[in-house]
């Protein structure tokens, strides 16, 4: 057996007799040397003679991997077209869900699976997640196992992980890249944190515009007979105002909405005609804003917002919903959301009322007759008159801002120069008679509209709306005699075992099935309609609000006849409950008022001890000086004494006499001066003046009946004032 070689680095010798490149090689790749000798040794291979071609590869790899980058970059400007998907746009939804159908995000080994393909952006939080899907699969089943099965069925979505993928689209070669961005924010979401950009070869971006639409007409597609419902918000972690895609309801059909019916006609003309094009021509010519306005006012729960989005629906435009009483309604960004308002869209302003002239909805609640009215004529007198009335009291601090919104801010907002055109602007509030004339001037509002508390009609409406059988309801059995003689042969049982006879007989029984389907339909309608008059009238009229009828119907929404039979103890009990939260609140409304009332003499105590404590010191200082002088006074007299010291006593009595004269002067003047004042809080509840606080005063002229009423003193009435001694009014106060 042949010896093998000396290790090429175990020794200063050993290292003398490795080749120089072989050296090199150790040096960038230790323990080659002993390799290639190995090889050389057992396999008869000469790896020397690859060692160029090893370091030029190892060069190459190299010098790509310092300039592929900037090759790529350099690619990407000159040679490619690329489009940036942000992820707080709605167009990051609209891509992903393409691209999750794609063979190529199918088909990839490394991918993403959500259940919700949306952004978790700020914007479109939540979206779907609420949609009412109610027409899908397992709509019919009850509660919570429907959305159990809803949940189960949902299928898992794919896309493509981080990096990029090469897929064709319209025989193109084009690359969908995905990357995490390491500099957002540390409290956005992993998806916030993401970003997607879709390139190809050459520059013209034609292929990629294509791409978008068709993403985008798929997705709309979903959102087909869909209201959009967007509500004005704050941006999450920040100040900034956003619409926030919140839901996406199915639209709401006008007949749901329960209200007369030439009042909706006259909305929906108003509302066609003003979305027609040549409309909008027609004011562009004139140089008129192209804007309309409505105002709805009425009770809560009268339907307002119901028919807000059912117009929403009817015309397939999205809705934008902010409510003035809200946080966020300030006026830089009610600005800020107004500027981001698409041309055309309703724009739902709630609680209007709330704008610089209230801000609760609780009280008033004095309403005009009319039930809809062109502002500009037909606006009954007495309502906008009773209106402004009551605007004069409330409108002293019109321009006042409540919260950081005022009227002149929002009238601004509305309709301002920089406002936007072509929008439906619909106004709710709950009192129309707080409302500024401004704001509900032609022009910015075209048409009032009232809604109003439930009458018999209406009652009886809402009874059918909620009963009466609609399009794939199934239709329950009235137990009546016609149901129980119809022939047996049409029965669904029956039906079911026939299954197997031959078609023609098939097609017969099925044939009576839908007869029989008709009938049943037809029967519940009319029974639904005898109950729905018998429940009218045993609601009261304009006592309850659409809502509340509304809300007792779903507690028996199975069951009618036993809606019907509880009507009157619901009646009851609802005034009852009306009653006692009405007393609640006004008990709640004069505690306050004694509150704020204790609080505002508490305050006036205060002041009047501040006065007496600084009237106490002038007069220390006040009598300081006059005892300085009284001093200086008896020294001259002791100086006349010195002289004569035969009229020593006399003249000391003199003195002492003076003295009590001087006293009894001094205490007559007081008292006079404590009288005065007495005399004075009769006509005004003055603080005492400083004199009524001298504790002499008290010890000289103690008042012949004496209580202490800390009530009476911190109440300081006027009554009680006119009969009090400042003795009184000091123990009132706490004086000692
Ligand atoms: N006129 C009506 N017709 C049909 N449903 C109504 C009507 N009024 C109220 N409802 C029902 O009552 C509920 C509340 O109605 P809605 O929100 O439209 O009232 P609102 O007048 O906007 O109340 P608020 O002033 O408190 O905002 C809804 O579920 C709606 O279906």
């Amino acid at each position: 057996m042949d010896e093998l070689p000396p290790l090429p680095l175990s020794s200063g010798a050993g290292f003398a007799t490795v080749a120089p490149q072989n050296a090199i090689l150790d040096f960038f790749f230790p323990g080659i040397s002993v390799l290639s000798t190995a090889v050389e040794k057992y396999l008869h291979i000469d790896l020397n003679i690859y060692i160029p071609l090893v370091m030029l590869l190892g060069g190459l790899v190299f010098v790509w991997r310092y300039f592929s980058d900037y090759v790529w970059d350099i690619v990407q400007s000159y040679l490619m077209s690329v489009v940036d998907i942000r992820v707080d746009d709605e167009i990051y939804n609209m891509v992903m869900a393409w691209v999750s159908k794609q063979r190529f995000s199918q088909g990839a080994r490394r991918f993403v699976v959500n259940t919700n393909l949306n952004s978790r952006s700020w914007y479109l939080w939540r979206y779907r997640e609420d949609e009412d899907d109610d027409d899908e699969e397992g709509a019919n089943e009850s509660g919570g196992q429907a959305s159990w099965e809803k949940k189960k069925k949902r299928a898992l979505a794919y896309t493509p992980t981080f990096g990029s993928h090469w897929f064709w689209y319209k025989g193109r070669l084009l690359m969908f890249r995905r990357t995490q961005n390491t500099q957002a924010a540390a409290f956005m979401t992993a998806s916030e944190r993401e970003e997607i950009s879709i390139s190809c070869f050459g520059r013209d971006p034609w292929v990629l515009k294509e791409l978008l639409h068709e993403a985008r007409q798929e997705y709309m597609k979903h959102d087909e007979n869909k209201t959009i419902i967007y509500r004005g918000t704050t941006k999450s972690g920040s100040t900034e105002p956003v619409w926030q895609r919140c839901m996406a309801r199915t639209s709401r059909p006008f007949s749901t909405v329960i209200l007369n019916e030439k009042v909706k006609k006259d909305l929906i003309d108003d509302v066609t005609d003003y979305l027609d094009p040549a409309t909008r021509r027609w004011y562009s010519n004139r140089g008129i804003p192209y804007r309309r306005g409505y105002l709805l006012f009425g009770p809560p729960g009268t339907g307002k917002s119901s028919i807000s989005l059912a117009l929403a629906g009817f015309f397939k435009m999205r809705i934008y919903i902010v409510s003035l009483s809200s946080v966020t309604s300030s006026e830089e960004n009610l600005a800020s959301l107004f500027s981001e308002l698409p041309r055309r869209c309703v724009v739902l302003l709630e609680d209007i009322d709330t704008a610089g002239l209230t801000h609760t909805r609780e009280d008033g609640n004095q309403v005009p007759n009319s039930d809809v009215a062109p502002n500009n004529t037909a606006t009954p007198s007495k309502s906008r008159g009773q209106g402004n009335g009551n605007n004069n009291n409330n409108n002293t601090n019109n321009n006042q801002p409540i919260g950081r919104l005022s009227l002149s801010g929002l009238l601004n907002i509305l309709d301002g120069v920089a406002s936007q055109e072509g929008r439906v602007l619909i106004m709710t509030t709950n009192h129309l008679e707080k409302l500024d004339k401004a704001l509900i001037r032609p022009g910015r509002v075209d048409m009032i509209v009232k809604f109003d508390l439930a009458d018999a009609e209406m009652t009886a409406a809402i009874f059918r709306a909620i009963y009466a059988p609609l399009e794939g309801d199934k239709v329950r059995a009235f137990p009546s005699p016609a149901a129980t003689t119809s022939s047996p042969g049409t029965s669904r049982a029956l039906f079911k075992s026939r299954a197997g006879l031959p078609t023609a007989e098939e097609e017969k029984a099925r044939e009576a099935e839908a007869a029989e389907a008709v009938r049943r339909k037809e029967e519940a309608i009319a029974k639904v309609d005898i109950l729905s008059k018998e429940f009218a009238s045993k609601i009261p009229a304009r006592e309850f609000s659409p809502a509340e009828i509304q809300g007792f119907l779903l507690k028996h929404k199975r069951n009618p006849e036993k809606a019907v039979e509880g009507a009157e103890i619901w009646v009851a009990d609802t005034r009852r409950e009306k009653k006692k939260e009405q007393e609640l609140k006004e008990a709640q409304a004069k505690r306050e008022e004694e509150e704020s009332m204790k609080k505002a003499q508490e305050e006036e105590g205060e002041g009047k001890k501040k006065k007496k404590k600084k009237g106490k010191k002038e007069r220390r200082s006040n009598r300081k000086t006059s005892s300085t002088k009284s001093k200086s006074r008896k020294k001259d007299e002791s100086g006349s004494e010195e002289s004569s010291s035969d009229g020593e006593s006399s003249s000391e009595a003199e003195s002492s006499e003076s003295e009590s004269e001087r006293e009894a002067a001094a205490t007559k003047k007081r008292s006079r001066s404590a009288a005065a004042v007495a005399e004075e809080k009769t006509t005004a509840p003055a603080p005492a003046p400083a004199a009524e606080a001298e504790p002499v005063v008290v010890v000289v002229h103690p008042p012949p009946t004496f209580t202490v009423d800390t009530d009476k003193a911190n109440g300081a009435s006027l009554d009680a004032q006119k009969n009090t001694t400042p003795r009184e009014a000091d123990s009132g106060y706490g004086t000692p």
